[in-house]
């Protein structure tokens, strides 16, 4: 399948970003914190010996004994911190952590850095206390590099997300490529449903209000049903349904997570 041309630059900017900061945030998804990890950032952070912590962002979206799961597993690596740019959570502890390094420096660079719609900019805007950058549920929104002041020593680098050359189908069940311009949509929503069918199933029944079949296929059927998503002649109109299943995992209305 085609990758998306347009992030073909993606690891370039990784390595411009990394080169240019002292402290790099890797902001990961908690409801999928493993899966949202980057390994092109993680061994270039490494082998250029730069100050990682990884940002456990939408933790709102999660339990806290799974939050707690994910920040051991990943601590094993990195320190992590615990966000949420929507609750205001973690703030405080995050720009402490900046700060650490900011002392043996004069000018700090914070890279933020992340697959696209993990919530980077909402967490530069966390950070400032001002609306700064730019959100949006939309992957993919924010363009090009900005620099942005957090106090007299300390600068926030806002980037496109990052993402390592993977198929759109992978970037899309991370909630990082745009389901309408999927070509086969219900591909990804199956794969989708089933990883949530393995580790929380209750999450679709909740958001369709609808008894789920194991089956992931049948599972999609059925909430085109429910969503009385048709195509002329009555059948269910599987694109669409899966549409809207990969934007309600985007905007966080499925309340499923796993490792
Ligand atoms: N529930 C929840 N949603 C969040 C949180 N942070 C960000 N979001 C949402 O996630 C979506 C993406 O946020 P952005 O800050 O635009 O993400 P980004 O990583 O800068 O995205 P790109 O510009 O695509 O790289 C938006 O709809 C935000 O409202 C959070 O802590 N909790």
């Amino acid at each position: 399948m085609e990758k998306p041309r347009e992030w073909l630059r993606e690891k370039s900017i990784a390595k411009k970003v990394l080169k240019e900061s002292n402290v790099v945030l890797e902001v990961v998804d908690a409801r999928i914190p493993l899966l949202t990890r980057n390994s092109v950032v993680e061994s270039l952070a490494k082998e250029r010996n730069k100050s990682l912590i990884v940002v456990l962002n939408k933790s709102d979206l999660v339990p806290k004994e799974f939050l707690e799961q994910a920040k051991g597993v990943i601590e094993k690596d990195f320190p992590v911190v615990m966000f949420s740019a929507h609750k205001n959570i973690g703030v405080n502890q995050l720009l402490e952590k900046i700060k650490e390094y900011a002392k043996e420096k004069q000018i700090v660079k914070v890279g933020v850095l992340g697959y696209p719609n993990v919530g980077k900019s909402s967490i530069i805007n966390a950070l400032k206390k001002k609306k700064v950058a730019t959100t949006s549920p939309k992957p993919g929104m924010t363009v090009g590099e900005k620099l942005i002041k957090l106090d007299e020593n300390i600068y926030l680098i806002d980037t496109p997300g990052i993402i390592t050359l993977e198929y759109q189908e992978d970037l899309a069940l991370k909630g990082s490529y745009i389901p309408d311009k999927l070509p086969y949509p219900a591909d990804v929503a199956i794969k989708l449903i089933e990883k949530i069918i393995q580790n929380k199933k209750e999450a679709l029944e909740d958001a369709y209000k609808v008894k789920i079949p194991d089956d992931p296929l049948q599972a999609l059927e059925t909430i085109g049903k429910k969503l009385n998503y048709k195509v002329s002649g009555g059948e269910v109109d599987y694109d669409r349904t899966a549409k809207k299943i990969l934007w309600d995992w985007i905007k966080g209305h499925i309340k499923a997570y796993w490792l």
